[in-house]
């Protein structure tokens, strides 16, 4: 069993041969990384990911039947770092900081909440910054893979620590996608689902705003066709614009412009090339994004985001969502322009088993709330394990 620091500053490849996972669940404090090989990964497009490493971290402890484990899905960029403030090792507090723990919404008194690294990204978990089999890099060797891979890939892992059958599979956005295709696929494993801040299916607005974050990095020379690792050189200007591009959307129009209007950064003069207020948080946000994340698995995470499609092979959105019988709260946010309510409430509606409907929440942050609205998002995750007792 490998331990790791929960966050890691800048990518390093994962160990192909981490060792094995059992004994996972006293030994270790909450919240420290475990990195475990859960074998060959069979993917939508018909190939496979050999030798498949999965990092998850834990709260509270499985009870004798292990039935009381939550999974919590993290966002595109996100990873097992939940709850906790900044510090040396963590540079942001945790994304639900606070959400879990004793007496929290996600009560680690009862419930033991587990969280992965996704397939696909740079913390631990195989992604395109991983060795293959000849030992280097994945690089653009890396499969192009689904919602339901990554998915696939989580319960190997919880199959590897010996959990069958999960309470509640919760999450926003990507994590939103992920609570969804746990609730679709594994509905004898999954005995309720959150599904936040996401939709059934990409959009095309949102496939467009995806491409052309993903052309922006792939313009950057240093790109290198996606076999970067290891040449010292990374194409880190590119991901910054991606994540310019992607931050905008992520905000909502009236909040930004209530926050920066066309002020200028501090003394500077945009009429003599200095910035805009609003262009230096995005400059910020780039550089924080640049230093905690691979522009490999950023790719390879938002083409996840872009094949999103729960009816894959199900005969279509609305089959696979009347077929779904889990118990799934449904959330959406009123100023959510990337995911925006129609989607959720499509999802409200043809759900087999929605339970109370859609639920919205009412924020100026746009579809970041999900990160930011904890008194609502704890009240949604108190209901989710409720449905779960
Ligand atoms: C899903 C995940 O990845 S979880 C991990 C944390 N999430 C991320 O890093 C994703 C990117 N960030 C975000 O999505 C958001 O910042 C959130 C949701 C985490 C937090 O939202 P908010 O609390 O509203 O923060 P906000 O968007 O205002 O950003 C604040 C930052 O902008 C900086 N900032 C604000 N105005 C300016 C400006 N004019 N120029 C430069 N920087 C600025 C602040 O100093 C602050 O910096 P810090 O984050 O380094 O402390
Ligand atoms: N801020 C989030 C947005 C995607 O939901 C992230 O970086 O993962």
């Amino acid at each position: 069993m490998t331990i790791l620091h929960s966050r890691r500053p800048v990518a390093e490849p994962v160990s192909a041969t981490a060792s094995a996972a059992a004994p996972v669940w006293a030994q270790t404090p909450d919240g420290s990384l475990h990195q475990v090989p859960v074998g060959d990964i069979a993917l939508d497009n018909g190939e496979t990911i050999p030798d498949v490493t999965m990092a998850f971290s834990r709260w509270g402890q499985p009870n004798a039947a292990r039935d009381n484990i939550v999974l919590v899905l993290h966002a595109l960029t996100a990873d097992t770092y939940i709850t906790g403030p900044a510090d040396d090792h963590h540079p942001a507090a945790g994304w639900w900081d606070g959400l879990i723990g004793p007496g929290a919404a996600l009560d680690t008194d009862e419930w033991c909440v587990i969280a992965a690294n996704v397939l696909g990204g740079c913390n631990g978990s195989t992604g395109p910054s991983s060795p293959a089999a000849d030992g280097k890099p994945w690089g653009s060797r890396f499969p192009q893979i689904t919602v339901l891979d990554q998915v696939r890939a989580e319960a190997a892992l919880l199959d590897e620590i010996g959990v069958t059958s999960i309470a509640a599979a919760v999450g926003g956005s990507m994590g939103g996608a992920r609570a969804l295709e746990w609730a679709v696929t594994y509905p004898e494993r999954t005995r309720a689902a959150l599904v936040l801040a996401v939709g059934a299916r990409a959009t095309a607005d949102q496939i467009g705003t995806q491409a052309t974050q993903i052309a922006a990095i792939k313009a950057d020379p240093a790109w290198q066709g996606g076999d970067y690792h290891g040449t010292g050189i990374t194409p880190t200007t590119g991901m910054g614009v991606a994540r310019r591009i992607a931050h905008l959307t992520y905000r909502h129009e009236l909040e930004l412009d209530n926050r920066f209007a066309n002020s200028p950064q501090g003394q500077e003069d945009p009429l003599h090339h200095g910035r805009y207020a609003v262009q230096s948080y995005l400059d910020h946000q780039a550089d924080k994004i640049v230093a905690r994340f691979d522009p490999a698995s950023y790719v390879a995470l938002t083409e996840v985001l872009s094949n999103h499609d729960v009816g894959r092979n199900r005969g279509g959105v609305r089959a696979a969502l009347a077929a779904c019988q889990t118990p799934v709260i449904v959330g959406g946010i009123d100023t959510d322009r990337l995911y925006p309510l129609r989607l959720q409430e499509e999802l409200a509606q043809f759900l087999g088993n929605c339970v109370g409907g859609l639920r919205v929440v009412e924020s100026v942050y746009g579809h970041d709330a999900f990160l930011i609205e904890f008194d609502a998002i704890a009240d949604l995750l108190r209901q989710t394990v409720a449905l779960a007792r």
